[in-house]
């Protein structure tokens, strides 16, 4: 493989040299002294298994050194037991289909700039990494949407992104290893978390205050959270000041929003353009469902989504273009810690043992897989539309770009609705202009 695939990418392909023909795609792995053994999961009724309520698997301790110290400390992504309940509960609510619809008109604000940007770029014909560009338009949306706070980080300088973008970047060291034994590392990994918490801390303080004013606020999700936390406390007396122990659990979660939900709606974004781009037929007919839902002037498609934003529920194309995308381009995965007492059992009754392992849902490999995917390679939003019986109906739980299960991805309606959004406000520009 070339040397900047992706780190799944390799699995994927060991997986399909590996695998057996008389069970579920799955591969075991002893990769000591990299990690503990894995089993890579390529099978939709085991990925269901390791993911399911019934078994409760913990997310492995491994997670640990890699989020960490980018959310400042023990997050929802890799908490366990009764302390994540006690986060999701708090955080559920501002997550929820009906409250994120709410927010369209903060992503609309941000994606509007992000346009401008765009078009400021395709007038100069100049080139410029999509990637950047896009990353620093979600974290301005991320932040609107939980903070409640615009970092106007796409258009000038700010301290919380900025700081988030280089603690990842000293921090992930794909691109840049020599960055690993630089002496200066563990300075500027203090020095990013520091500022992040300091900023957080500061916007905290003023919600706080705010929400003292007027306890029935909802602008926000973390109003929602502080509402939650502090009906909890209803018995003791109202603080002058933000509890302090909410003001650290909530920046280690704003922290992790702001990481977990940037890069992968970004990506998301990216290779919906870039499929968009290379499927003309496709762009057609997306182009013609706007055209028909959301007004036929592009000029007017912010003001009528910030009027109607349910219109949002009513795009079904553009819902199976970014579905298909993701299809694809999976941009994450997840993993689960073994246990003693679960075996996994594939539909011929083999049995996997996980027993002091890691489990690893590859979702490139399950979503790639031919066992489960007519021309599977093939960007075919039409798979989303048809009906049981056709043969381009997907398989159950082949699909899972935000797993299922007790331990799916929060934000996965904050993710699709940008997504949308930002399609909404882009694909019909159709020249230079
Ligand atoms: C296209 C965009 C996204 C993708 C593909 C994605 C994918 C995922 C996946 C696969 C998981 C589960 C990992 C596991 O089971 O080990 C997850 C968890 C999570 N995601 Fe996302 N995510 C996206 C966007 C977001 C956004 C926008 C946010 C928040 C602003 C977010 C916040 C979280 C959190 C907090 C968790 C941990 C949930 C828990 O364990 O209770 N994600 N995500």
């Amino acid at each position: 493989l070339p040397e900047d695939r992706q780190q799944p990418d390799v699995f994927e392909a060991l997986c399909k040299l590996h695998e057996r023909k008389d069970g579920d795609s799955v591969v075991y792995l002893d990769a000591w002294p990299f990690s503990v053994p894995l089993v890579i999961i390529c099978s939709p009724t085991l990925a269901a298994q390791a993911c399911s309520q019934e078994h409760d698997l913990c997310k492995s301790p491994m997670l640990q050194s890699f989020f960490n110290p980018l959310a400042g400390g023990e997050n929802l992504f890799t908490m366990n037991g009764p302390e994540w309940k006690r986060s999701r509960a708090l955080f559920n609510p501002g997550f929820s289909g009906n409250y994120i619809l709410q927010q369209t008109s903060h992503i609309i604000d941000e994606a509007e700039i992000y346009v401008e940007i765009l078009r400021e770029h395709a007038r100069k014909g100049d080139i410029f990494s999509l990637d950047d560009v896009t990353c620093w338009y979600l974290m301005d949306v991320i932040g609107s949407v939980t903070l409640d706070s615009r970092l106007h980080s796409q258009r000038r300088y700010n301290p919380l992104a900025t700081a988030l973008r280089r603690q990842i970047r000293w921090h992930v060291l794909e691109s840049e290893k020599w960055l690993r034994w630089n002496p200066a590392r563990p300075f500027v990994q203090w020095y990013s978390s520091y500022e992040m918490d300091s900023y957080i801390g500061n916007e905290l303080d003023k919600r706080y205050a705010e929400w003292t004013q007027d306890e029935a606020s909802t602008r926000s999700i973390i109003h929602l959270a502080l509402q939650g936390y502090m009906a909890h406390q209803k018995d003791k007396a109202r603080p002058t000041r933000l509890d302090q122990a909410f003001k650290k659990r909530a920046t280690i979660q704003i922290r992790l929003f702001l990481f977990a939900g940037h890069d992968s709606t970004s990506s998301t974004i990216c290779y919906c353009f870039y499929l968009l781009e290379s499927h003309p037929e496709v762009l057609a007919k997306l182009r013609a469902e706007h055209d028909a839902v959301l007004g036929s002037n592009i000029e007017e498609t912010a003001s009528n989504l910030r009027e109607q934003p349910t219109l949002l529920n009513q795009i079904p194309y553009t819902t199976a273009v970014i579905k298909e995308a993701l299809r694809l381009f999976p941009p994450a995965s997840a993993m689960r810690g073994g246990d003693p007492s679960v075996q996994l059992k594939d539909d011929r009754g083999n049995l996997y043992p996980t027993d002091g392992m890691n489990m690893w849902i590859l979702h490139s490999a399950l979503q790639h897989h031919p066992d489960y995917w007519p021309e599977p390679l093939s960007f075919i939003p039409e798979r989303w539309l048809v009906g049981p019986g056709d043969p381009l109906y997907p398989v159950k739980g082949g699909w899972r770009p935000f797993e299922h299960g007790p331990r799916n991805c929060l934000g996965q309606t904050l993710a699709m609705q940008d997504v949308k959004i930002t399609l909404a406000l882009t694909v019909r520009y159709k020249q230079r202009l």
